[in-house]
């Protein structure tokens, strides 16, 4: 048994290129049918999937007819942008067969390291899910180039698993999941089980892509496992042909390798929060609030706050003093300096008046917020 996926309530699977794309040959689509298949009796669990696809640039080769991997990038990018089509295509149909709304999402490196735009991408992939939509992930491979690619897309399922705080990352590809050396090279090489993400020894262990479809082999899918532990995500690698995986793993069958993680998901976020990022300015909380965010775990409305000091944009980290200006807490405000001295001291339902517009009823989300 292996209750990892069983207990996580919010899961994020990967699919490679190599399934996606059936070895090159053209879309999976008895594959894809059934991997939505499996997602949407995961989600009559009560559980909340994001898909991350990759297949876009192997689905355009195909139909733009290179016999090879281009190796211009802009010859990449466009294969990517006809590929994406089809991408699209097959998982709105294939879900919709299950009356399933599915979403494409297109992310860069870039977005996910301006705050902004995290939380923008955050706060809209969590609107997805309170709607029931099936956000399908890829890399925005036509504005990138190399510099500031994700890379791979093993990465990219790690960083969603980061951004909205998942519990599991699942990575489905092209073997078992992660062998003592490349099965496709030593035939002695035997399964992993189970290990502790971040377990340096698995990094020897890992080689690169076993075929000209996957970019980033096993080592990609060892270091996302790593990075997704980061904020308390488990991962487990698992074949994407097996028969019912996602469904079986959901029941608690140990298939694939699981790479468990080693903090708890909320120390670990409340952690990178306070490791990563630097205060850009103050609010000053009346005692209510300050009651509110230390006793009974609250958010942070603009109705507690009587003063902002400095000057910060949406996504940036501000510290909440309290009126004697001892600092009790560090969050990611919702609005800017200027937005919140216009809300401050005003219950949540004046925003929309005051401002012409609403992000959230919260200057600060609790999930945003660490207690200092
Ligand atoms: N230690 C290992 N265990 C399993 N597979 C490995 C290992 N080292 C390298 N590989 C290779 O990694 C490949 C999977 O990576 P990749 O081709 O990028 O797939 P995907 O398209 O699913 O991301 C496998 O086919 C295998 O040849
Ligand atoms: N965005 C690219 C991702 C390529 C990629 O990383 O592939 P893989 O190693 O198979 O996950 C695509 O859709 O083709």
């Amino acid at each position: 048994m292996n209750s990892v996926i069983q207990q996580a309530k919010r899961v994020i699977i990967k699919v490679g290129s190599s399934l996606v794309t059936n070895d090159g040959k053209g879309l999976d689509v008895a594959a894809i049918q059934k991997w939505a298949e499996q997602i949407v009796h995961l989600r009559s669990l009560g559980k909340e999937v994001v898909l991350v696809s990759s297949g876009a640039i192997a689905e355009g080769m195909q139909r733009l007819g290179f016999d090879k991997r281009p190796t211009g990038i802009h010859e990449l990018q466009a294969c990517a942008a006809v590929g994406q089509m089809g991408l699209a295509q097959i998982y709105e149909t294939s879900f919709r067969q299950h009356d399933v709304r599915t979403a494409q999402v297109l992310l860069t490196h870039a977005d996910l390291a301006d705050r902004e735009r995290y939380l923008n991408a955050r706060s809209t992939l969590f609107t997805l899910l309170r709607l029931g939509v099936v956000p399908i992930i890829n890399e925005n491979d036509t504005v990138v180039t190399d510099e500031i690619k994700f890379g791979d897309n093993d990465t990219l399922g790690a960083l969603v698993a980061n951004l909205i705080e998942g519990d599991a990352l699942i990575i489905l590809t092209d073997q078992r999941g992660l062998f003592t050396a490349d099965p496709r090279k030593d035939p002695n090489a035997e399964f992993v089980h189970e290990a502790k993400a971040g377990d340096l020894t698995l990094e020897a262990m890992a080689g690169g892509a076993g075929s000209s479809l996957g970019r980033g082999g096993m080592l990609t899918k060892i270091l996302a496992a790593k990075r997704a532990a980061l904020s308390g995500a488990h991962t487990v690698i698992a074949w994407g042909r097996e028969d019912r995986v996602l469904s079986r793993l959901a029941a608690g069958e140990a298939i694939g390798t699981q790479l468990t993680a080693q903090t708890a998901q909320l120390t670990a976020r409340k952690q990178w929060m306070a490791d990563h990022l630097q205060t850009a300015g103050k609010v000053v909380l009346d005692a209510g609030a300050v009651q509110k965010l230390t006793a009974e775990g609250k958010s942070l409305l603009p109705i507690g706050v009587i003063e902002v000091k400095g000057e910060f944009g949406r996504g940036d980290v501000i510290t909440c003093v309290d009126a004697e200006g001892r600092a009790i807490a560090r969050g990611m405000t919702n609005y800017t300096s200027s937005e919140a001295r216009r809300i401050m001291r005003k219950p949540s339902a004046e925003i929309l008046s005051i401002l012409g517009f609403v992000e959230e009823p919260e200057l600060i989300h609790r999930d945003n917020l660490v207690l200092l």
